[in-house]
Parts: structure tokens; sequence; C-alpha cells
């Protein structure tokens, strides 16, 4: 890496983003305040009607939550948290044998974005794979370091059964019948994103995710660090603080297409730490790959047109595969230009 006159490192030009990109740099320095965001306890059973009102606010307003109390035990959270270390702790040409550009590799490894048309690169290294349900998948996971399979996968399982219990509040503060997506979260999917950002040099400089919303319904992610941004209801900027035990909730496309627009997915990414490296395991969950997903029926009405066209994961990949997403969003492409953005 080449560096400043005084000796320190800097960041190499390909990972050097245009001014109106960079971070904050308020983010940085000791002013950095943390926003105060919804933290949902998942246990207040007594009071269902609090929940619901609870989680509709948050998803109404910034598609964003965190849970507490979730039932997942801080030692499967840690074992995933662990293993995924070991795993980026191994040696570069081991992790390249998995690597691979080709978004439908069910397993792969991978440094930046999308190497075959971005033009800045991200400061990220990841494995993704296909987590669910798990005997169809995990075989193909990596057998190195040993516990991974076992310990992602002790998370992954988790993580599934929470998502569901999360989708089940989501649609009854919608008024819907918590269960009617059963059949289709069974057969939907979950693709556990692991993300490695290594301390950066210029941290002011580089991200290591670009902005974006993710493309299922629920994501549910752990971060080691702090490093992740969300866009709050006034658009700006705000970092999520770490909060030990909590797992984070954000909205993605296909629930505000089927709310119809009444939940937003939350834009959000990565920023970079020059003091340490941080990691983050997101389990993006989504309803069946082949299914074209649209408003809900029940969503919809006179007073209420359908704000979305349909989609399928196929045109999301379309997209992907075609488009820089740092220029534009996959849901912006599915607005209907009609009278529903009036009665919002
Ligand atoms: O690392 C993070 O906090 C964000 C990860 C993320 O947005 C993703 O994997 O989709
Ligand atoms: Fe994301």
């Amino acid at each position: 890496m080449a560096a400043n006159e005084d000796g320190s490192p800097l960041v190499p030009e390909r990972y050097v983003l245009p001014p109106s990109q960079r971070p904050n740099p308020r983010h940085f320095g000791p002013d950095a305040s943390p926003a105060t965001l919804p933290v949902i306890d998942l246990a207040q059973c007594s009071d269902q009607s609090q929940l619901l009102h609870q989680v509709r606010k948050a998803c109404n307003d910034i598609g964003f939550f965190q849970v507490v109390n979730h039932g997942i035990p801080e030692a499967v959270v840690e074992g995933a948290l662990n293993c995924a270390t070991d795993f980026f702790n191994l040696p570069a040409e081991e992790k390249m044998q998995i690597m691979s550009d080709d978004v439908r590799e069910p397993v792969r490894y991978g440094t930046s974005l999308n190497h075959v048309i971005d033009k800045i690169h991200f400061w990220r290294d990841f494995i993704k794979h296909y987590s669910h349900p798990i005997s169809d998948w995990i075989d193909l996971w990596p057998s190195n370091p040993p516990s991974y399979k076992e310990k992602m996968g002790a998370y992954a399982t988790a993580v599934q059964a929470l998502q569901v219990r999360i989708m089940h509040i989501i649609l009854e503060s919608l008024g819907l019948d918590p269960n009617r997506l059963d059949s289709e979260l069974e057969h939907g999917s979950q693709v556990m994103a692991v993300n490695c950002y290594p301390a950066c040099p210029q941290p002011e400089l580089a991200l290591g995710m670009p902005p974006h919303s993710d493309y299922g319904s629920l994501t549910i992610l752990l971060q080691s660090n702090p490093g992740l941004q969300i866009i709050d209801q006034e658009n700006n900027w705000v970092s999520v603080p770490l909060n030990n035990g909590a797992l984070i909730v954000h909205l993605g496309d296909q629930m505000e297409v089927m709310s119809n627009g009444a939940y937003k997915s939350v834009v959000h990414r990565a920023i970079v730490s020059s003091a340490t490296r941080r990691l983050s395991i997101a389990s993006l969950h989504s309803l069946g790959l082949q299914r074209r997903i649209g408003p809900m029926q029940d969503l919809v009405d006179e007073d209420h047109p359908a704000s979305y066209g349909e989609f399928s994961f196929g045109d999301f990949l379309e997209f992907l595969s075609r488009n820089d997403i740092t220029k534009g969003r996959f849901i912006d492409t599915l607005r209907t230009n009609n009278k529903a953005k009036e009665h919002q």
C-alpha cells in the first residue's frame, strides 16, 4: 500500500470515493453521537398491543428497529461471530478457492461488491451462502474452520425461526392474519452475508458497503462493532449504536412492496474504522425466489391503489448485474406513478 509523506499508509485509488459519497467526518471524531433508535423488547408478551404499536411505528417511520430478549442464546451469537473471525483469518489462497463474482453461486467468497461493473471498490471481504432449508446447503459451506458448519448452522437456524416470529408481529401490525404467509416463509430463502471490514487507514475516504436497501422481506443483522449507518426520517445518516445482546432488523424491498408502501425498506451503509476490523452477519430473508411479489390484496383498495409493480428475485438479479447500485435503487424501478402517492 502507498504511504503518506509521514509514512502512514494510503487507501489505494480504487477505494477512494468521490467527495459527495464520502461518509461524514462527524462520525469519526469525538463528536460521533449515536442516535436514539427504536429498541423493541420481544419478551413483553403481557402487552401485545404495545408491542404491535412499537413495531408499527418503527416500520412506518424508518423500516428499522433493534430487538432484545429475542431468545437466541448469547453462546450461539458468539459462536457465529467466532467462526466468522476464524474464516476471515484463513490464508488468502484458501479463501480464493471459493471466490466468485457470479451472484448465482450458492456459496461464494468475494472482496468488494461487483468486480465486473463497479468502478469503485468497497472496503469489504465477504462470504455469502444460502442457508434455508439448512440441510440443502450446509454441506456446501466452508469446511475450514472446522467448527464453521456447526456454529454458523446453529445461528442460521435460530435466526430463521426468529424471522418467522418477527414476520408474524409485522403482519399483525398491518392488521393482517399473522399466519397468512406461513407456507411462503417455510419455502422462502435465507442467505447469510458474513462481512468483514478490515481496519482502513483513511476511513473518511472509503466505505465498507455503499448505500442500499436489502432486496428481501427482512434482514436480521449482527454487528461486532459500530459501523452500520441508516437513513433516518429526516433523511440524515445516523450510526446504529452497538447494543450488546440486541439484533438489528431491517425491512427490505419485498416488505415495502407487499405493504403497498405502508412500511419502508431502510437505506443503510457500512462505514469503516482505522482502529478495528469489523464483522457483521446479515441474514437476508425473502419469500420464494421464483415468486412474483406485489402489494398484498388486502392493503389495496380505491383509496390505496397499488403503488408498486410486481417483481421476482430474477428481476432483482438482472438489475444487479446491469446496474451500479450506487447510482439508484431497485425499488425505485417498481414504483407506479399513480394516485397512491397523493394519499400518503
Ligand atoms: O455490515 C453491515 O452493517 C451492513 C451489511 C449489509 O447491509 C448487508 O450485508 O446487506
Ligand atoms: Fe444490507
